[in-house]
C-alpha cells in the first residue's frame, strides 16, 4: 500500500445547504467507487469551496455519509479573475495498491473543463 491524493470537483446549480450537502456527497461517494477505496482507506480529506459560496460545510456531508474518524479541514479557494463559480473541490489523501496514473479523479457536474488532463467524461 502507497499513498496516494486523489482529487475532485463538482459545481452547484445555487448556494443552498441542502443541494451543497447533495452534491458533495456525491463528490465524494464517486471519489471513493471509482477507486474502489473504503472510508478505511483514507486518511485526510481537504475540501474547497469557492469564495461565492457561504450555504454550508463540504465537510458536513463528508461527516453525513458516516466518515467520522478521518480529520477534514475546509477552507476558501482562490477568488481568481473568470473562475468557474459555485465550485466545491476536494483532495483525498489515500492508502492504495494504484500506481499513481492508476488514481481516478473525478470532475461532475461541468467542471471537467478545469482539468481536461486529468478528468474522465462525468458519469
Ligand atoms: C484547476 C482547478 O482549480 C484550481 C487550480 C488548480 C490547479 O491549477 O491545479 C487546483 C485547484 C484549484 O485551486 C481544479 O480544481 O482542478
Amino acid at each position: 500500500m502507497t499513498i496516494r491524493a486523489v482529487r475532485g470537483a463538482t459545481q452547484l446549480e445555487v448556494d443552498e445547504a441542502g443541494h451543497l450537502l447533495e452534491r458533495t456527497a456525491e463528490l465524494m461517494q464517486a471519489v471513493l467507487k471509482r477507486n474502489d477505496l473504503t472510508s478505511d482507506d483514507v486518511i485526510s480529506i481537504f475540501l474547497t469551496a469557492t469564495p461565492d459560496v457561504r450555504s454550508a460545510f463540504p465537510a458536513a456531508a463528508v461527516r453525513a455519509l458516516g466518515i467520522t474518524d478521518v480529520p477534514l479541514m475546509c477552507a476558501q479557494e482562490l477568488d481568481v479573475d473568470g473562475a468557474m463559480p459555485r465550485v466545491i473541490r476536494l483532495m483525498a489523501h489515500i492508502e492504495t495498491a494504484r500506481a499513481r496514473d492508476g488514481i481516478r479523479h473525478v470532475y461532475l457536474h461541468g467542471t471537467t473543463v478545469l482539468r481536461d488532463d486529468l478528468a474522465e467524461d462525468d458519469e
